[in-house]
């Protein structure tokens, strides 16, 4: 997550008629963010970006295949008007999510449907590459590309650069790459907002509370458990007590129906005794199940791999949140969890 390019991009947006009342810093975890450069009061401007700086990707209906061959198009044009943009875009190996993780890794979710997720993203992104997506695919790579030669790994760099960054807003549905705002990291709680980016040429990123000179600017992309966020944005939220089980354990969740707008509950299982018991035993075989799956992986030195370090990361928060949550029923239960 390159910062060198930051100036140019700020130069940019504001010479296009942009607000930026915020800069650009490493955090304390060591990742790129944007912070308060005044103190800014509630509902204050924290950034207005003008339209002729967002990109638009397409629409939410359409297939993954839209975002990454409009991504695609202006990361190979050389003469992109978006140059200050894509200047400050991660590069190829500063980013990992489910659409360019390399398939060694994929014994390391330990979830079939995790597994199949991160599968299903390969081929897709195959077979767009080879032309042999069905009818229904919007684009070739020809048309929106050219003749620029295009390999599979440019396919997966723009896939992962398009779900890591776009945002839509509540009247504008649009896949939108909006500079400025997407250097925002993502805190569950955060209370800073997006306008509705309907009345005027700009996108405005609103204070949700006042803001000091120097804070951390940070951005809710949703509920976000821990799998999800490896799989869709390759990092680990801020760990959270009780421990949150992964989307992929919750009871009331069918992982693949997940939206934002109606997450999992918070709230630890409870029930009847009967429905407790049934509940724990389930946890538990999950529990068991993931211990007794071998790495696929032989043991890297942390620090050497940021992929090994954050699957691994993952599945100890996973057994670390199922152990929790065992316990708990257990105890509700007044008996002890045989882990
Ligand atoms: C929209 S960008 C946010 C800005 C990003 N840090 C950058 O410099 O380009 C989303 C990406 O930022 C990173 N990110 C966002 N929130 C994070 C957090 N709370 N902790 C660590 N990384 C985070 C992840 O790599 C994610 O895919």
């Amino acid at each position: 997550q390159p910062t060198d390019a930051i100036d140019a991009l700020f130069a940019w947006v504001r010479q296009l008629g942009g607000t930026i009342n915020a800069e650009v810093k490493v955090n304390k975890d060591g990742f790129r963010g944007l912070f308060a450069s005044q103190d800014i009061p509630e509902n204050g401007t924290i950034a207005s970006i003008p339209a002729a700086a967002i990109m638009n990707v397409g629409g939410l209906n359409e297939s993954f295949a839209v975002p990454t061959l409009m991504v695609l198009r202006e990361f190979k044009d050389p003469n992109t008007r978006f140059a200050p943009y894509t200047a400050m875009w991660p590069a190829p190996d500063g980013l990992v999510n489910s659409c360019n993780m390399h398939e060694k890794y994929i014994k390391m979710w330990k979830s079939e449907y995790w597994e199949r997720n991160q599968r299903d993203w390969q081929y897709h992104l195959e077979s767009l590459h080879k032309g042999t997506l069905n009818p229904d695919i919007e684009y070739t790579i020809a048309e929106v590309v050219g003749n620029t030669p295009v390999s599979i790994e440019d396919l997966q760099y723009a896939c992962a650069i398009s779900s890591t960054r776009y945002v839509s807003t509540s009247r504008r549905q649009r896949l939108l790459m909006a500079p400025i705002f997407d250097l925002a990291n993502h805190d569950r709680d955060c209370l800073h907002l997006l306008g509705p980016y309907d009345v005027s040429d700009f996108l405005t990123f609103l204070a949700g509370a006042p803001l000091k000179k120097g804070d951390e600017i940070c951005y809710s992309y949703g509920a976000l458990r821990d799998d999800y966020a490896v799989a869709h944005y390759g990092f680990l939220p801020r760990l959270e007590y009780p421990p949150r089980l992964a989307l992929v354990d919750h009871p009331d969740q069918d992982p693949a129906s997940y939206s934002h707008d109606q997450p999992p509950s918070e709230q630890p299982f409870t029930g009847t005794p009967e429905e407790m018991r049934t509940e724990m035993e389930r946890l538990l075989a999950i529990y068991r199940q993931v211990k007794a799956l071998p790495d696929s992986l032989p043991p890297q030195p942390k620090g050497t791999d940021y992929t090994y370090d954050l699957m691994k990361e993952l599945e100890a928060r996973r057994l670390a949140a199922l152990e929790w949550h065992i316990s708990d029923l257990a105890s509700k239960l007044g008996t002890k969890a045989e882990l």
